[in-house]
This record gives C-alpha cells, structure tokens and sequence, in this order.
C-alpha cells in the first residue's frame, strides 16, 4: 500500500539481495523507519519485540529468518536450531509454525549447498503468496460490504467496525480485515472505519489508524469500550476482524477483547465477519478455547503507556498505582457460533468444520 506516494509492503529482500528490510512498527504512527536484518537471531528479535506483528507477517518474517539462518550455515543442526528459536518467539500466531514448517518442507530434502538459494526463493514465495491471498480474501469481502450499500439511501456510508490491526501491516500487503474496505473504498463506495484503539499495546490507535490515514479511507479512533454503544444505536453496518488461528471448527482466535465484539454484534444483529488467509487455519485443533495457546506478555504493557509529548519526544508513562498487579493476556477466543461468515480467499465461508474442510481438502489431508 502506499506511504506518502510510495508502494510499500512490510517485508522486502535488501539491494545486497541477501539482508531484510522490515517496517519498524514500534515507532509507528510518529515515525516511519526500516531496519534491516541481518541475521537469523534479528528476524527472531523482530518478531519477539514485535517490530513485525500480526500473523501473516510473523509468518514471512520467520521465512526470511529461516533464508537468513540457511545464508549462514545450511547444515540440518543449523536450520533446526533455527526453526525452534524461531517458533518459540510467540506462541499464538499459527502461521508462524506454517511458514516455518512449509521453509523446512522446502529445505530439507536439498544438498546443504542447494538450500540457500532455495530458502530465500521460498520465503519470497511465501511473502507473494500472503499478497494474492488477502487479494482474494478483498474480493471475496468486496460483495458484503456492496450489498450493506446497496440497502442504504444514495451515497449514505457504510460503517465498519475492526480491531487491533488486521490491516496491510500486519501482513505483507492488503491486510486480511483491511482488504475488503480498501477495495470499497476503491471502487468509490463512502466506507467509514471505527477504529478499536486495542489496549494495551494500541495496534489500533497506532496502526490501523495510522495506515487509514495515509490511504485516505475515513476512520474514527474510538476506545475500546464504545463498540457495544454504537452498535444500540445503528451505527455500525458490519465489524471484520483478523484472526491468529482459527480451528479446524471455525473457532477464531484473535487480539484481546475481539470476543466482547462478537458478543455486543450478535446482540444488536450486527454481521460479525473474520477475514480469514488459509494459513491461519490450524486443522489440528478443534476446540478454540481449549486448546489455542494465549500469549501472557509482560505487565508493563498495562501499566504504562507511551506517546507523543507536545514538544515531539516519545514518552512512557505509568498509568497504574505502584504495586498494583498486571495481567496481560494479549489473545481471546470468539466461538464459531458467533462468528457470521469466514472470509477466505476462496470465498466467504461458514464458520462449520465441514464448510472449511470442503474449502481447503489439501490442508486436511496434510494434517491428517
Ligand atoms: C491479519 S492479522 C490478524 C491478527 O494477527 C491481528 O488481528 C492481531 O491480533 C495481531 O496481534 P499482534 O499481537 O499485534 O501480533
């Protein structure tokens, strides 16, 4: 997408043609910077600092990360040590066991002198692949949000809901929730975005605002607590978020408090969609609550909070008495049944095991 005129995406390979560049995300929305990895153990910092977040783009980072650790050393001890530092950044995000797995699929058969040229060609494939696939999960979106026009008065917006950030950001293009607003917006439909500001690490308020902003789409920050409100009152025609697993039963793991979202939609008969890349299924567990591990992060994320002084310096401050304790679990999970439609890029599917089974046989034939 573009920033101030100019295409990016959120991962790319260096001019050296060997090192990655990634969108430093930690200084977003007040500065726009790039850092480069230059090693297998700076794509795993990356991730773990959450320089890179979401889980498309933990998933490419972690291919690169794997082409970074092949560059260095290609033997099979090296890339498995590689792929166990990697996947122990974060825990909840599934693609980032996908991308890992499909690198060492890729990788493992090969002379250890064939595997960097290979890992490298994979992880860009892997990154291609995230692109054309939010692609097609914005055109499978596309027809909801033309057919809520389509009910409303003449040039009257359609207001959509999201939180976190499932936007390009979070991926390498487009963005999974994202994809079908900036398709409308596109396609000249008045789309208004009511942005979560997503405590406490405010992905929504930095981010998905931010990247709003910078494509022109109309957007309010709101906090996180007034989705219910303005649903009572008419004022959200939809709410799409992004997921970091979802069952094989279509339970979608996301960001903290996605599931307060679905509860106040179906209170209100407000669509509650979940824009869904196939690699985020994980046909290995069925019961979402049960058996998706949540990410417990470190309690400062609670208790402080940093912004921009007026004098333009970057400040944290403490929000919470001393002493106060902190639970910071950074995931919840949204039932299945209170989930309207899977938006995939093979269509917008029901939330049912045998929906997604029918939409995805090679997958469930891989995990078997
Ligand atoms: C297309 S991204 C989907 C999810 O990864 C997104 O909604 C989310 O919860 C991101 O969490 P984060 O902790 O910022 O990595």
């Amino acid at each position: 997408m573009q920033v101030d005129g100019t295409p990016y995406r959120t991962i790319w390979l260096g001019d050296d043609g060997e090192t990655v560049e990634i969108i430093d995300q930690t200084k977003l929305p007040h500065r726009f910077e790039i850092a480069r990895l230059e090693t297998m153990e700076d794509a795993a910092t990356a991730i773990k600092d959450m320089l890179v977040r979401g889980a498309p783009l933990i998933g490419a980072t972690a291919a690169y990360g794997m082409a970074l650790a092949a560059r260095s050393d290609p033997s099979n001890h090296a890339l498995s040590t590689a792929y166990n530092q990697l996947h122990a950044t974060r825990p909840t995000a599934i693609n980032l066991r996908w991308a890992l797995d499909e690198m060492m699929q890729a990788l493992s058969p090969l002379s250890p002198s064939e595997r960097p040229a290979r890992a490298y060609e994979r992880a860009a494939e892997i990154a291609d692949e995230d692109v054309e696939i939010n692609r097609g999960i914005g055109r499978a979106g596309l027809p909801i949000i033309e057919a809520i026009c389509a009910g409303k008065r003449p040039g009257e917006t359609v207001n959509i809901l999201t939180h976190c950030n499932a936007g390009w950001l979070a991926t390498v293009d487009w963005g999974t929730a994202t994809a079908p607003i900036y398709m409308a917006h596109e396609a000249g439909i008045p789309v208004h975005v009511w942005v979560d500001e997503t405590r406490p690490r405010n992905q929504g308020a930095s981010l998905t605002a931010w990247e709003l902003g910078h494509h022109g789409v109309p957007h309010t920050v709101i906090a996180d607590n007034t989705g219910g409100h303005l649903m009572q009152h008419g004022l959200v025609d939809m709410v799409i978020v992004g997921t970091d697993r979802t069952t094989a039963s279509g339970d979608v793991c996301n960001k903290i408090g996605t599931y307060l979202k679905a509860l106040a939609a179906r209170d209100n008969a407000v669509p509650f969609y979940v824009g869904l890349p196939s690699p985020t299924i994980d046909f290995r567990v069925h019961d979402g609550v049960k058996e998706i591990p949540i990410e417990e992060r470190s309690g400062d994320e609670v208790a402080k909070i940093t912004g921009r002084t007026a004098a333009g310096e970057i400040e944290t401050v403490t929000i919470i008495p001393d002493g106060s304790p902190v639970a910071n679990y950074a995931f919840d999970v949204t039932p299945a049944r209170l989930v309207t439609g899977l938006v995939t890029e093979r269509g917008v599917i029901e939330p049912t095991a045998e929906a997604i089974a029918a939409a995805f046989p090679e997958r469930v034939r891989v995990a078997a």
